[in-house]
Order: structure tokens, then C-alpha cells, then sequence
């Protein structure tokens, strides 16, 4: 048994995710997870709300709410929807908690303690009429780069460029829309990051056992060269900044800056979760010192969050020189595209996890997001994309089969799994088919090929009605009933495999599955060596029913209907 710990991307507190943020971090998260748990292993997959920073506290004014109260209400919504979605988080934390503004706080200590922090005063945006510093997106101006006229202190919405706020043409607040804005000095803690390049460069040059796109970005932004950068801001709502457990004198305004305290929530998180329940070891899992060593630990993450986790969060890490556990192995994806442009929260643009389910169960999303997960490059959003994804994967391969053997046992079998016959040639191909895939397929979670998985996992349904082609029990029944039952038995067999290999990616059918042949828990595992015992585990005489239909196809009126309120189409 190994122990895994599995983090995926914090989703941001302002308002519930799209099926872009699902699919490139919780939800492949999840399916491997659960795959994990099915072998057996030692899982652990903490989450959190990252809920610090200008958006949240933008978002919570423009509600007429307190930050604390918008953040109570926004964690509550994303927790219903992940739970909707069955992520199945053994802990979905908070990074406004107390565990995580100790920790920060713990770390930014050791870090200048090391000398990879210091003081520096350096130029902000001021608004005169709001009597502020207008940190990130608290400031709205043109763009330097390519003049657009709405760009955001910290982020350029139309060339993607990181932005700094004082670089902005003709800058106004986003406060109060005032233009009365003056460049003043002020005193910000600044995160030492060109002198812990080195030591990143050689970590990650050693980090061979990470997926390519994770580690070409870190690269990336290591050949750029690493920049000191500014880890705290002038706001309220956040860590509070300390010195020797006080306020620290001039920084009594001003809290750490969300990317410093956010990726410190997954230790955070896990601390939540070990004081919530009894016998739980947070120190396990992240010290290395404390029984770590023996810990995989897997991140999950969209692309444009890569840097934070291969250089400043490592540098957090490394920079601390305390023996944390760092990441194994980092799994990053590109974009879910909606129509040829990007899926976007502040924009509404895209379906969101909440309206998913109002149409359709979670488990077919689940298996277009994971069919067509943005691997290899963006993938593309599409309703027709859904809707044939459903229909021939899950409607035709894996409902028909299910269906019409479950079906045939309850009408000519009695219910029951039927003695009788001997195991011939059709038996003999199906047994080869499968020790051939079974072990690909493993092979494909096991890299994190999500895709893939799913195409053999698809492939192996396939083969069962293939299977049943050859064998033609209801052929056979006419004349040697004997023969026929053969046919059932490893139908009914493959029934059950079927619903275990559907459980990483569709858990509810997968459920649904094995509670109709009444298969016990103890049996839904993902223990395939012995391929002929799988094929054969099913006890003679056992009672069988047929489960309720499984998926409704998707018609194109539907696909017309949610084009129509959904905007995408051509
Ligand atoms: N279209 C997308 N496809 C795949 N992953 C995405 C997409 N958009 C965001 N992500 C990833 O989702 C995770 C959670 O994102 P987060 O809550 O921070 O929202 P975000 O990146 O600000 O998205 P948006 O800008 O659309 O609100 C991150 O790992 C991010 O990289
Ligand atoms: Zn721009």
C-alpha cells in the first residue's frame, strides 16, 4: 500500500466554477483519487477555497456584504457543487481559516530569517478621493502593451500580460472610478526569489518523473530568470503581516498577498482536516521528518498556475530550509476553449457547475470532461462534442450492454447467474482481449493520461459487445440452453467489471452498476492480475437485476435548446 496525497488547484471564492476549472483541476484530481483508493493505496486529496485577495473583496462590495460574509456564502455554493459533482475531497478547506494565516506567517518568519526576505519601498498606485493604495485589480487603466482601454492593475484581460498597476496608461480606481490617482512610496515585503534560483533549477532538473507541460513551463520561467517579488499588499481582508507575533510597525494595512498564503492552504487544509477527526496525523503527510518520506504527492492544476507551483511556492518550501514535503509529481493541463474563446467567471461565458447539473447528472460531464481532457492542447467545448460522447460512449457501448444482458438474465435466466456449459474459444479471446488492456489501461492512469484512460476504458466496453456477438447466447438458447448460459455468465461477469472500471470517472454508475447485480464493497476494487478469476468471480446461482436505464440520449433538440441559452454555437 502507498500513501498519496493529492492536491488540486485551490478554485478561487468568487463565484461557482465552469467546466474549464473542473476539467483542468478537481475533477482529474478526483478520478485519480479514486482510482488510487480502488488499488488499495493510502489516499488523501485535500482542497480548499482560495478566498484572499482584490476580487473577493471587489465582488463582496459590489454585493453590499462583508468580505467574511460573501466568502461564507461563496464556499458554501462551491462545496454544494463539488459534492454535486461527487468530488470526493476527503477535506475542503478554507484559506481564510486560522491554520493558514498561522502557517504563512510561520513561513515568512523562517524565510527572513533566511535572508529571502526584505523591506523595500518601491511605488504604488495611490487614489487621493478613496484615500488608498490601489493594489491589482483595485486599479483599471489602458494597457501598455496593447491599449486596451479596460486592462486591471495586475493583468492585462485582452493580450494576457501580468501587468504591473503603476505601468498602466490614464489609471483610474476601481473603487470609485476617481482619477485622481498620485504614484506614492510605500513599504512592501519583497520574497528574495534570484537567490533561491539555483536550488529551483536543480529540483526541477531532477523532477523527471513530472508530466511534460509541467515541466517545460517551470523552464520556462527559469530561463527568464527569477525576480524578487513583493508578497504583501495594501488591504484588509487577508493574512495579517506580523513581526515576533505583533503587528508589524507599517504593516498594520496591509496582509501578505494571495498567491503567498494560498498554495501554503494545502498544508493548511490538511491541518483542518486532521483537527476536525480523530487519530489523523497532518505531519505524516507533509514532514519529511515526521514520516512524509514515504508520501507521493500529486498536484493537479491548469496552466496558468504552473509557475506559482514549481518556482515561488518551492521557494516558500526550499527557502523555509525545514524538511517539507515537496511535490512528486505535478500535473497540469491547458484550456477547456468555449467556442473558440476562453471560458470566463467574471464574463459568465461557458456552462458552470451549478447549471451542469440542472440539466443533466454529473456523471455525463464527468466523462466528456475526462474523454476530452486539454492534454496534449486546448480542447474545445462543444454541444455536439457532448452530445455524441454521451450517446455512442455511454448510451450505446456501455448502457446497450449492461442493459441487454441484465435484461436477458431477468427474462430467461430467472434473475439468477445460470450454471451449466464450458468455457470454449469465445471465452479464450475475451480472456486475451482483456489481459491485454486491463494492463494498458492501468498503465495510462497510472501517467496520468486521463484521455487515454478513458479511450481503453471505452475500448473494453466495446470488447464486451463484441464479446456477445461471438458467444450469441440468444442464438444458442433455442437449441443448447447449456451453451447459452456460458455466454451470460461471462456477460454477467463483464457486467461487473464493467461497473469497477466505470467507477474513477462515472462513480455514480458505476454504483449503479454494482448495486443491481449486487456486487459487495469489498469486491469493487481494481485488482485485475488474475484475468480468468475476473472473468469467473461471480458466484453460480447468484440473484441479478437488470438496473434502470442508465443514460437518455441526447437529441439535437436538446443540443439546439442549450446552444440557445448557453450562447456558444458557431
Ligand atoms: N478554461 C480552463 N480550462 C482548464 N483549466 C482552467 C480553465 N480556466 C481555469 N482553469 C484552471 O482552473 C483552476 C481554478 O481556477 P480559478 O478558480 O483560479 O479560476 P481562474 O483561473 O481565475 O478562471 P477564470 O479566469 O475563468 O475565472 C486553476 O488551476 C486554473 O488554471
Ligand atoms: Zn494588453
Amino acid at each position: 500500500m502507498s500513501r498519496i496525497l493529492i492536491t488540486s488547484a485551490l478554485p478561487y471564492i468568487n463565484g461557482v466554477k465552469h467546466l474549464g476549472n473542473l476539467a483542468g483541476s478537481m475533477l482529474p484530481a478526483d478520478v485519480y483519487a479514486r482510482f488510487k483508493r480502488l488499488k488499495g493505496d493510502d489516499v488523501l486529496y485535500v482542497c480548499a477555497t482560495d478566498e484572499h485577495g482584490t476580487p473577493a473583496e471587489l465582488a463582496a462590495s459590489a454585493a453590499g456584504i462583508s468580505v467574511q460574509e460573501y466568502c461564507d456564502e461563496q464556499h458554501e455554493i462551491q462545496r454544494a457543487a463539488g459534492e454535486g459533482f461527487g468530488l470526493s475531497f476527503d477535506w475542503f478547506g478554507r484559506s481564510s481559516r486560522e491554520q493558514n494565516a498561522k502557517l504563512t506567517q510561520h513561513f515568512a518568519e523562517k524565510l527572513e530569517a533566511n535572508g529571502l526576505i526584505e523591506e523595500r519601498t518601491s511605488k504604488q498606485v495611490y487614489s487621493v478621493d478613496d484615500g488608498r493604495f490601489l493594489p491589482d485589480r483595485y486599479v483599471e487603466g489602458t494597457c501598455p502593451h496593447c491599449e486596451f482601454e479596460k486592462a486591471r492593475g495586475d493583468q492585462c484581460d485582452n493580450c494576457g500580460r501580468l501587468l504591473d498597476p503603476v505601468d498602466l496608461i490614464e489609471p483610474y480606481s476601481a473603487v470609485s472610478g476617481s482619477k485622481n490617482i498620485e504614484i506614492r512610496d510605500t513599504v512592501h515585503l519583497f520574497l528574495l526569489q534570484e537567490k533561491m534560483q539555483d536550488t529551483i533549477r536543480a529540483w526541477v532538473d531532477e523532477a523527471e518523473t513530472w508530466p511534460q507541460l509541467a515541466r517545460s513551463i517551470a523552464y520556462k520561467w527559469l530561463d527568464e530568470g527569477l525576480q524578487d517579488r513583493a508578497i504583501t499588499r495594501d488591504l484588509k481582508w487577508g493574512v495579517p503581516v506580523l513581526k515576533d507575533g505583533k503587528p508589524r510597525p507599517g504593516f498594520e494595512d496591509k496582509v501578505f498577498y494571495v498567491w503567498f498564503d494560498a498554495p501554503v492552504e494545502y498544508i493548511a487544509a490538511t491541518q483542518e482536516w486532521a483537527e476536525a477527526g480523530d487519530n489523523r496525523d497532518w505531519e505524516s503527510w507533509w514532514r519529511t521528518d515526521k514520516g512524509a518520506d514515504d508520501v507521493s504527492y500529486v498536484q493537479f492544476m491548469g496552466k496558468d498556475n504552473v509557475a506559482f507551483h514549481t518556482v515561488s511556492f518551492p521557494v516558500t518550501i526550499f527557502g523555509s530550509q525545514e524538511p517539507w514535503k515537496t511535490v512528486d509529481k505535478l500535473k497540469a493541463f491547458n484550456w477547456v476553449t468555449w467556442y473558440g474563446g476562453k471560458f470566463s467567471t467574471s464574463q459568465k461565458r461557458g456552462v458552470f457547475m451549478d447549471q451542469a447539473l440542472g440539466i443533466l447528472p454529473s456523471d455525463y460531464w464527468r466523462w466528456y470532461l475526462i474523454a476530452n481532457a486539454p492534454e496534449g492542447s486546448d480542447a474545445p467545448f462543444t454541444w455536439e462534442g457532448f452530445q455524441s460522447a454521451i450517446n455512442s460512449d455511454l448510451a450505446n457501448v456501455l448502457g446497450n450492454f449492461v442493459n441487454r444482458i441484465t435484461k436477458y438474465t431477468v427474462s430467461k435466466f430467472d434473475g439468477v447467474l445460470p450454471d451449466g456449459g464450458v468455457a470454449g474459444e469465445d471465452e479464450a479471446w475475451l480472456e486475451g482481449e482483456l489481459k491485454t488492456r486491463l494492463p494498458i489501461l492501468m498503465s495510462h492512469y497510472e501517467n496520468m493520461e486521463f484521455r487515454k484512460a478513458a479511450a481503453e476504458t471505452r475500448a473494453i466496453w466495446a470488447v464486451g459487445n463484441e464479446y456477445l456477438t461471438k458467444a450469441e447466447p440468444w442464438v444458442k438458447f433455442k437449441t443448447d440452453k447449456d451453451a447459452a448460459a456460458v455466454g451470460v455468465r461471462y456477460g454477467l461477469n463483464l457486467v461487473a467489471l464493467f461497473g469497477i472500471l466505470a467507477l474513477p470517472i462515472i462513480p455514480e454508475t458505476g454504483k449503479k452498476i454494482l448495486d443491481a447485480i449486487g456486487i459487495p464493497e469489498e469486491h469493487r476494487s481494481f485488482k485485475f492480475d488474475d484475468v480468468a478469476a475476473v472473468l469467473t468471480a461471480l458466484p453460480i446461482g447468484m440473484p441479478v437485476k437488470a438496473p434502470e436505464v442508465l443514460f437518455s440520449k441526447i437529441e439535437d433538440v436538446h443540443v439546439e435548446e442549450w446552444t440557445e441559452k448557453f450562447g456558444g454555437g458557431k
